[in-house]
């Protein structure tokens, strides 16, 4: 029900993923809806939808994400960090949450689906320290822009990029950035099947 789903929402979009990828993204969406149950994880309850409104909705910001080290801040049940993850197999991703219950419930998807390129981490973000140079700053659904480069500064150097997935085009965000950031780009994102407005947003240090 869920793979040949998925196999019709890939072909509206330029993403090619294998057998393995695919075999991987639908198994995550089924633990993430067998521990929604316990865990109070997304308040979509659909599998069907969630492969829409959180597997689409992060596969497409992966063909815009360069550089080989990312952090997905305040990334809850692994969204977009864990589905960028399987898609992009040769980039590590450090899947950051303050809250127990999602690193361990994202603990148990990076041992079910044997994801070497994710590392789970319980932590608040102005708290840690990352143990590696990192390219850029991941967030969905987190916090506002100036509250993510506030936060997550500390994160990355001159050269690391912020990218917010963000719905309507957030103006009055990007007329308050703090000092010393950069706004790079706007880019427009296509989700099959879902019918709202998506914007990638690229930050940078100035
Ligand atoms: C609305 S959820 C979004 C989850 C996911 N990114 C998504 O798109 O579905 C926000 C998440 O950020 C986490 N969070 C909020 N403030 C945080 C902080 N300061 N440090 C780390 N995580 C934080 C929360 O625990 C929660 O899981």
């Amino acid at each position: 029900m869920l793979q040949p789903l998925l196999t019709s929402l890939l072909a509206q979009t330029d993403i090619v993923l294998s057998d393995k990828q695919q075999q991987q993204l639908v198994a995550y969406v089924e633990l993430l809806d067998k521990w929604n149950k316990a865990y109070n994880l997304t308040s979509v309850r659909d599998p069907k939808e969630m492969m829409v409104k959180h597997i689409m909705d992060s596969l497409v910001v992966a063909p815009h994400l360069t550089g080989k080290h990312y952090i997905d801040v305040g990334t809850g049940p692994g969204l977009p960090g864990i589905v960028l993850a399987i898609a992009l197999p040769d980039t590590q991703f450090v899947l950051l949450d303050s809250l127990g219950k999602r690193v361990r419930f994202l603990m148990q998807v990076k041992h079910a689906l044997g994801l070497d390129n994710v590392t789970p981490v319980q932590s608040r973000v102005e708290e840690y320290q990352p143990s590696v140079k990192l390219d850029g700053v991941l967030s969905r659904a987190f916090a506002s822009l100036q509250d993510m480069v506030q936060w997550c500064s500390h994160l990355i150097d001159d050269s690391g990029r912020f990218v917010a997935l963000k719905g309507q085009f957030p103006d009055e965000e990007l007329e308050n950035l703090p000092a010393g950031t950069k706004f790079e780009q706007d880019i427009s994102l296509d989700v099959p099947k879902l019918d709202a407005e998506r914007h990638l947003i690229i930050l940078s240090k100035d």
